[in-house]
């Protein structure tokens, strides 16, 4: 039987990756795709935390481009979270695994308020956490949420599947020279500047020794090969 590397992991899901190739919003056979990968790694008896994105509905700073009030618009943002956290949690449901949605803004009817013992309760039941509404603060990311809820829940890593395979030395959607690294140090990233991830996120990583990787969420498997500690995407480490 194959054994995982991670005994609990905090798994960043972007927005974006939920809308598969439509122009907006959740696409069902995509998030269903998504679960069933993630239902394989809780077989393996590794406990998960899902920090979900909301940049398929609405990104804060695009509102503000427009003129909008840059926290009213992170507020947006970080609602747009709920919903993709509900439908991903429904979806868990249909799929037959127990998942729980936590939100660090209060919408109490709707989900459960984040609480920290709470939540590391619910992964040692063996229960999927979805952490929804970012950090709860305007001008954070919901990366930088996967670092502190992955460092609070005492993650072993922090796994970024995004739409890219990898940490590049450029932005591989802009640069088709960039080369991926297979490993890179969180300060060889923060000091080249490295667009994957915010600074914020990489620097609390960084000093909570927290690992992350960055692997590509299009790739059937790849989940997976990296909770078995095989070499898939990159590694950031300390
Ligand atoms: N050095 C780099 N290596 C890899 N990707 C990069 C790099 N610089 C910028 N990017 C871009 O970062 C994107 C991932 O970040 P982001 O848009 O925040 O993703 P997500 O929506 O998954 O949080 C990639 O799609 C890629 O175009
Ligand atoms: O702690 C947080 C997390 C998220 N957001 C807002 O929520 C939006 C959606 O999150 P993000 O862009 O990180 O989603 P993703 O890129 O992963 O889809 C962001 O643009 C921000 O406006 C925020 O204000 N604070």
């Amino acid at each position: 039987m194959s054994v995982a590397a991670y005994k609990r992991i905090m798994l960043k899901l972007s927005g974006e990756a939920l809308m598969g190739d439509d122009a907006y919003g959740i696409n069902e056979e995509v998030v269903s795709r998504i679960v069933a990968e993630i239902a394989e790694v809780t077989r393996l008896g590794v406990q998960v935390g899902v920090v979900i994105g909301g940049g398929n509905i609405f990104r804060g700073m695009k509102g503000a481009a427009s003129g909008m009030d840059r926290a009213t618009a992170d507020y947006m943002g970080m609602l747009a979270t709920v919903m993709n956290a509900m439908a991903l949690a429904d979806a868990f449901r249909r799929a037959g695994v127990e998942a729980r949605v936590q939100s660090a803004l209060r919408i109490d009817q709707v989900v459960e308020p984040y609480i920290r013992g709470r939540a590391i309760r619910h992964m040692e039941e063996g229960r999927v956490v979805i952490f929804a509404a970012g950090t709860g603060n305007p001008f954070f990311t919901t990366d930088t949420a996967a670092a502190l809820r992955g460092s609070e829940m005492a993650a072993q890593i922090v796994l970024k599947a995004t739409k890219v395979d990898g940490v590049y030395t450029a932005d591989p959607h802009k640069d088709p020279q960039a080369q991926r690294y297979h490993r890179i140090s969180f300060d060889e990233a923060i000091g080249r500047n490295l667009a994957v991830m915010d600074t914020t996120a990489f620097a609390l990583c960084r000093d909570q020794k927290l690992p992350i990787n960055v692997f590509s969420i299009f790739k059937a498997g790849a989940l997976k090969r990296v909770v078995l500690g095989e070499d898939e995407g990159t590694l950031v480490h300390s």
